[in-house]
């Protein structure tokens, strides 16, 4: 069948259920976005794993967070006790968390489930000099990719912890989406009016550092985290493998634009979860001509927004496998 035989009949689908024409609205084309990605008009959406990345960024010790660099690990040991957001937000929605150390700067925790991953121990201070050598971004890409490929689900979502990593992500998305810096800089992890003043001057001195243009895998290298670069590569290889991709906020927003830089073919797989409430989000989104499914003010990271917007991929799902049609329950069509 071509696409467009596939189409048409996925529309007399849609259409022919026991509803108003369009009456579900954008959960409609959530359900044709899933079809057409497994390449079925009755789609498998049962099982979804959040994979948390956490690294450290050696750009933190500019003061670009209102958060110590110690929270990351701290973050990391909560996340494998079950404490974290995240973690209740999987718990409730039937999600499977996996935690990995992408390059976290402390001692971790001798944990069975932590997946041990680190490309090194937090990346180079970007303020000065590129965030990590070409190989390191490399190496982070393809660990990314191994791990999404051996997570098991139908979605994926990919979630990050790393202070500081909002510097990070307005770098890459300024570099990759060509909007302003300032537009893309926000207060994180709740700065004040002069730690947001000092971070976009901080930021603004790191992006002049490098003047020409850049790749996909140069802006990563010299502006990227390892949690990043392991979220890029995992969102690449879910994609690629006809999975649906679950994106979360502004950090992983940043991996989206790197993956979709290097692989524009992935766009049907990923979904833009939610607008965060932190500033630059909203301009980046525009600027991927992305549409968020949720708008809850949230500005969390660990994948919190991406487990939120599963349910949604679910319900269309099952919308297409499930719902009766005028015919099948005998409901009449309009007059
Ligand atoms: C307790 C705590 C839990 C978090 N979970 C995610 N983040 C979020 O905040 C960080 C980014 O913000 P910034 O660039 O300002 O450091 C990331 O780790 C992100 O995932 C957290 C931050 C904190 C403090
Ligand atoms: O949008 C996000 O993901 C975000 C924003 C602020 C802090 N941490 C995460």
């Amino acid at each position: 069948m071509d696409d467009a035989d596939f189409d048409a009949q996925l529309r007399a689908a849609i259409d022919g259920k026991t509803k108003p024409l369009g009456a579900l609205g954008r959960i409609e084309a959530l359900a044709a976005q899933i079809a057409r990605l497994q390449g079925t008009l009755v789609p498998r959406m049962d099982t979804c794993t959040l994979v948390i990345f956490a690294a450290d960024h050696g750009v933190a010790a500019e003061g670009l967070s209102a958060f110590p660099q110690a929270v990351t690990v701290e973050m990391v040991r909560n996340f494998l006790a079950g404490g974290a957001a995240a973690n209740v937000f999987a718990a409730t929605l039937g999600a499977g968390v996996q935690v990995v150390d992408a390059g976290v700067a402390g001692a971790m925790p001798d944990h069975p489930d932590l997946i041990r991953r680190p490309v090194g121990r937090g990346t180079a201070n970007l303020r000065h000099g590129p965030a990590m050598t070409p190989d390191q971004a490399a190496r982070a890409l393809a660990t990314g990719a191994e791990i999404a490929r051996a997570a098991p689900g139908d979605a994926l979502a990919l979630g990050e912890m790393g202070i500081a990593n909002t510097s990070s992500a307005a770098l890459l998305l300024h570099r990759l989406t060509g909007v302003a810096l300032e537009r893309l800089v926000g207060r994180g992890t709740g700065l004040d009016d002069a730690g947001l003043a000092h971070k976009n001057a901080v930021l603004a001195a790191a992006s002049a550092r490098v003047p020409e243009r850049l790749s996909p895998d140069a802006a990563l290298a010299e502006f990227g985290g390892f949690e990043i670069a392991m979220m890029a590569g995992a969102m690449q290889a879910a994609a690629e493998a006809h999975r649906m991709v679950l994106v979360d906020g502004l950090i992983a927003t940043s991996a989206a634009a790197v993956a979709l830089g290097r692989a524009p073919h992935i766009r049907p797989a990923l979904v833009f979860s939610h607008r965060s409430g932190d500033a630059g989000h909203a301009a980046a989104l525009e600027a991927l001509e992305a549409q968020p499914l949720l708008d809850l003010g949230m500005r969390l990271g660990e994948g919190t927004g991406a487990l939120l917007a599963w349910p949604l991929l679910r319900a269309a799902a099952a919308m297409l496998c499930d719902m009766a049609s005028f015919d099948a329950a005998g409901v009449s069509r309009p007059a």
